[in-house]
């Protein structure tokens, strides 16, 4: 069986006094995109700084490949590529300055740096700016050059803290397609308080609030565990609420006006067409039927209450 690339253990860091996460566990397969979803100030970058060995945990342990960070901080630290938050470029370089003096902290061999230069721009698609100063970059392409400096030394792990922020729509798409191109040869994990971020880009989710991993599943599994489960519906002619809690599936009608009835349901595609056709047939005069969707911090509050697999 393939050893996980990443095996966090019992982790928790404390700030002075507080604790910014406690008792964060996870593994990360060889390959793949993981997302580290939680809201501002989850503890995504405290731990993202933790697994990149730039800050010291208070407890617990981070194993890359199966070497101890705090250990062998050196040989586990060339497993891994990190774009932090602010990404660290020199702006008055050009960028095959910046990536030649990346390669060479990384300790790439002399005569191999311009192959590993060459090989993470082509990747990074900056080749045709391998000239260009990095100040007069727009953000999408810095941030390609931020992603070429994690992969130079050609890394197993790539860590990514936040790296479509402050990026508009079109550079955004073009970041997340780059983030699956590379996870194609390496484990990728990247944090985002974007939801619909881990659901376009990654095969698993890991979820932190309040410091805590809440959820720690597959994207599909996710996915199925925040399907709709209530419908709001406007009648003029509304029945009793009884009447709508016999429906076979519905577990609950709640009145929130005159005409405005918030109806929960078991999970079933059915349920919405089921109260059309009620509503044809009984004379209820239905105007308005919509699923829904949960927020975002619903499904942290939610998940924060339940036990986790
Ligand atoms: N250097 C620090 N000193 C004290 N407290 C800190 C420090 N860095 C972070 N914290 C606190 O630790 C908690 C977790 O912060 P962290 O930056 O890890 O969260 P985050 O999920 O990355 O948030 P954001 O998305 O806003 O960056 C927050 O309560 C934050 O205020």
């Amino acid at each position: 069986m393939e050893k996980n690339i990443v095996s966090v253990e019992h982790l928790s860091h404390k700030y002075s006094k507080n604790w910014a996460i406690r008792d964060i566990n996870f593994e990360i397969n060889q390959k793949g995109v993981l997302g580290l979803l939680g809201s501002n100030g989850a503890g995504k970058s405290t731990t993202m700084n933790i697994l990149c060995g730039v800050l010291n945990q208070t407890e617990g342990n981070v194993f890359i490949d199966g070497i101890n960070l705090r250990e062998h901080p050196e040989q586990a630290k060339q497993l891994l590529g990190f774009l932090p938050q602010n990404a660290p470029l020199h702006l008055d370089l050009t960028v095959d300055e910046y990536l030649r003096y990346c390669a060479f902290i990384r300790n790439i061999e002399k005569k191999q740096i311009k192959a590993a230069v060459e090989a993470a721009k082509d990747r990074c698609g900056i080749a045709h700016f391998s000239q260009r100063l990095i100040s007069n970059l727009s953000g999408g392409y810095r941030q390609r050059v931020g992603i070429a400096q994690a992969i130079i030394h050609q890394p197993k792990l790539v860590v990514l803290d936040e790296p479509t922020n402050g990026l508009d729509p079109i550079q955004i798409l073009e970041v997340r397609k780059l983030i699956r191109e590379i996870a194609e040869e390496r484990s990728v994990i990247f944090s985002t308080h974007i939801l619909s971020e881990v659901q376009a880009t990654c095969n698993d989710i890991r979820m932190i609030e309040g410091g805590r991993m809440v959820f720690a599943d597959t994207m599909e599994a996710f996915n199925n565990y925040i399907l709709p489960n209530s419908l709001l519906v406007s009648l003029d002619n509304p029945p009793a609420l009884a009447e709508l809690e016999a429906i076979n599936g519905v577990t609950s009608a709640e009145l929130l006006n005159d005409q405005r009835i918030r109806i929960r349901f078991k999970a079933s595609g059915t349920i919405s067409k089921k109260i059309v056709e009620l509503s044809i047939n009984n004379g209820w005069q239905l105007t308005e039927i919509l699923l829904e969707k949960s927020s975002l911090d619903e499904i942290f509050a939610q998940l924060s209450n339940r036990p986790l697999r």
